[in-house]
């Protein structure tokens, strides 16, 4: 078995060393311009279209992170670069679940214990205790429920958190609230203080939060952007910041990264920042997961992990 890697930043060296350890029976190698030698796997991040397109024998594409959003919009400039039936398939999971509910409930518990005011005060040398607030106040709303937002959600039930979710199809997630589709949007916003995005990048979720959705919020809301910069509208974030009707906003992703100099989110005392961390690929467990995957199918078993060319996630 034949199995090409490429990843743009990644420690290749470690990366063919450990699959090939997981993988005895595999020739793991990296793919380099004009390798157009048989593979049966490719392992690919920012996939180049030769790596794929045309290539006989394929019988599994692997993203190398959780969304696949970068490589289904080349795919769209370039429908020929996954050959026909060729299943592509993402991480799930592989230790991004903790990684996201660390960040997650990091936040939120900043924002609960009011943490934000008090730097505030500190700056001017103010100190007065202020009114806590009150968890049945501090809803928390989950866009997307799948691999992470689940995680996430679990982690804020275990909190006391009051949290529901909102995703395509109904969730029976214990002690969360589940809201499906579209109609069921304006319910799930209604009292929702903090809103955290996990949901993938797809024609149907770009620019999801919008100057609409985030006046459907509870006053004085807060967002969690986890997802992809191009979910949410930075012009009606920070026009909601400025009226009040946001308090504070955690932004990981951007609809340009790294964030321009001349960003206005920079400066804005509301927002805090990080540059695209929240959760990233852990080698080992990903070597992992992937190793366990290629040998289900070879053995012919089902497996999970399996993107939807038509859902686009
Ligand atoms: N910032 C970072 O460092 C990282 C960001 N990410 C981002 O997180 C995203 C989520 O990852 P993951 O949880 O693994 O993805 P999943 O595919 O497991 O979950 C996606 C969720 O979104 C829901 N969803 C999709 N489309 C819609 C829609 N139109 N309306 C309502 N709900 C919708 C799905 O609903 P249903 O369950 O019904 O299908 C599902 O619950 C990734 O796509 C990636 O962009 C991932 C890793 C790191
Ligand atoms: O943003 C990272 C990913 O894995 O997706």
């Amino acid at each position: 078995m034949d199995i090409i890697f490429h990843h743009p930043t990644f420690d290749t060296e470690y990366w063919l060393n450990r699959l090939q350890q997981a993988l005895p029976q595999a020739r793991v190698r990296q793919w380099k311009q004009g390798d157009q030698q048989p593979a049966d796997y490719a392992l690919v991040w920012h996939p180049p279209v030769e790596m794929l397109s045309g290539r006989k024998g394929l019988k599994g594409v692997f993203a190398l992170g959780a969304g696949v959003d970068a490589i289904l919009s080349k795919l769209q400039a370039h429908p020929d670069m996954l050959p026909d039936g060729v299943p592509l398939f993402r991480l799930e999971d592989t230790g991004m679940g903790l990684q996201m509910q660390e960040y997650a409930v990091s936040q939120v518990l900043h924002w609960f214990r009011r943490f934000d005011d008090y730097q505030r005060q500190k700056q001017q040398g103010q100190w007065q205790p202020l009114e806590d607030y009150r968890r049945e106040d501090f809803t928390i709303g989950i866009l997307g429920a799948g691999v992470l937002g689940g995680k996430v959600a679990e982690s804020l039930v275990a909190w006391g958190f009051p949290v529901r979710c909102w995703s395509r199809s109904k969730k029976d997630l214990p002690g969360v609230q589940s809201f499906a589709g579209g109609e069921a949007l304006p319910d799930f916003l209604h009292g929702t203080r903090v809103l955290i995005n996990l949901l993938p990048n797809t024609p149907q979720t770009v620019g999801i939060i919008n100057r609409e959705l985030l006046g459907q919020l509870a006053k004085e809301a807060y967002v969690i952007n986890l997802a992809r910069g191009v979910h949410l509208v930075e012009a009606d974030l920070l026009a909601a910041l400025d009226s009040g009707q946001l308090k504070g906003a955690m932004l990981d992703v951007f609809s340009k990264e790294p964030l321009p100099e001349n960003s206005p989110l920079w400066a804005h005392p509301g927002v805090a920042i990080t540059p695209h961390v929240a959760a990233v690929t852990r080698p080992d467990e990903a070597i992992a997961y992937i190793a366990k995957t290629i040998t289900q199918l070879e053995n012919g078993e089902s497996v999970s992990g399996e993107v939807s060319l038509q859902h686009g996630y």
